[in-house]
């Protein structure tokens, strides 16, 4: 690996203060989170490329700063969590350490809203990062912020797709408070914490995260705003997950059967009953979605569920008339009566 050596490698506990610009040239912002800044920077030395994540001072911890960088750092071997190197400093205002670039950008990007990838897409990503987590929940570390924006891309295929940001990462069962709001992602044991509250960090919530980033990945769409059971969608799922109904709820139904067994078992409102994060790999040569809506082909071959009805009629209508240019990005409630409405003024 062509990595500058020193005087900028260090190890965390001893950080060296650098002037950022004696050091690198500092080429664009990558991303902004909450935390901080990604850079992409050429070091001077090397001539090599790098994502540099730098941390404000005024913001950030040292203690904070070291575990990220130590975690990322522990964790680089495996081939799907994104390379750090041993790279950390600080610089008058901020902590920085350095981590490889990936040119394609992130996850996030790559989701057509509305839409989703290709199955086979999603497919080759999940296993990359089942493939990630099992082996941070093997050191038994925890994620705990699994979104698109946190899966960088190396390839246009997506067979090379990588981990990243360990802001979050704990150690299952440390006991930490609550001070994030919640995501879409966010499980709904966390959700129903209020701030300050002590949570135990756990495994199985980033299996619940993992299962609201299929959703999002196979619909581009979220499936509810928040996994709280004011969240009109979220308690429709619920019913159905836990069996109170068999009628699936309408945004669910695009998926087999067979694929919605994976959802039941990753996004069980009880942690402990959750599958663990390989589960997946069972379902990696089933069909996921229903064959094209459009070609009128609704027939599942194991549709043990409600079949498709109404509201997929509904999606099929909505791709026609986004294919004519007609705009059906409205609530997905209204969208069916929308349709309705306009066939019936034609
Ligand atoms: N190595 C990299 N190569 C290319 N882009 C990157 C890289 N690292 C980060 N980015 C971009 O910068 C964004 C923010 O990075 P990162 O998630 O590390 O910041 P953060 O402050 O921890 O964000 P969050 O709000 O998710 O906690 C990413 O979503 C991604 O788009």
């Amino acid at each position: 690996m062509n990595m500058p050596r020193s005087p900028i490698s260090s190890t965390s506990d001893n950080l060296r203060q650098l002037n950022l610009k004696d050091h690198y040239q500092l080429i664009r912002d990558l991303g902004r989170g909450t935390y901080g800044k990604v850079v992409l920077a050429k070091c001077l030395e090397t001539g090599t490329h790098v994502a540099l994540k730098v941390l404000p001072k005024s913001t950030t911890k040292l203690r904070e700063f070291q575990r990220e960088f130590q975690y990322s750092y522990f964790l680089s071997p495996h081939s799907n969590i994104v390379d750090s190197y041993n790279v950390a400093f600080e610089t008058r205002s901020s902590y920085v350490f350095a981590q490889e670039y990936a040119p394609i950008g992130d996850l996030f990007d790559a989701i057509p809203p509305q839409v989703g990838m290709k199955e086979k897409d999603v497919k080759s990503v999940v296993k990359q990062i089942a493939s990630a987590l099992e082996f941070m929940h093997s050191k038994q570390l925890v994620h705990r912020d699994i979104k698109p924006e946190n899966i960088l891309i190396f390839e246009d295929d997506f067979n090379k797709v990588k981990l990243m940001d360990f802001g979050m990462t704990r150690k299952d069962g440390t006991v930490i408070r609550k001070t994030n709001g919640s995501i879409p992602y966010t499980p709904p044991e966390i959700c129903e914490a209020v701030r300050n509250e002590n949570i135990t960090v756990a495994a199985n919530g980033d299996v619940w995260a993992f299962g609201v980033l299929l959703f999002c990945m196979l619909t581009g769409n979220f499936p509810w705003e928040n996994a709280d059971i004011g969240d009109v969608y979220f308690s429709e799922f619920i019913t159905w997950q836990r069996r109170k109904t068999s009628k699936v709820p309408s945004q669910w139904k695009r998926f087999t059967s067979k694929f919605l067994r994976y959802f039941r078992k990753s996004l069980d409102i009880k942690p402990d009953r959750r599958c663990e994060v390989k589960e997946i790999n069972k379902y990696l040569q089933d069909n996921w979605l229903l064959p094209s809506r459009i070609s009128g082909d609704s027939t599942s071959d194991d549709d043990e569920e409600e079949s498709v009805s109404n509201s997929d009629q509904g999606d099929k209508l909505a791709l026609i008339l986004q294919n004519h240019g007609i705009d059906t990005k409205v609530d997905k409630r209204l969208r069916d009566v929308r349709i309705s409405e306009w066939l019936l003024s034609l």
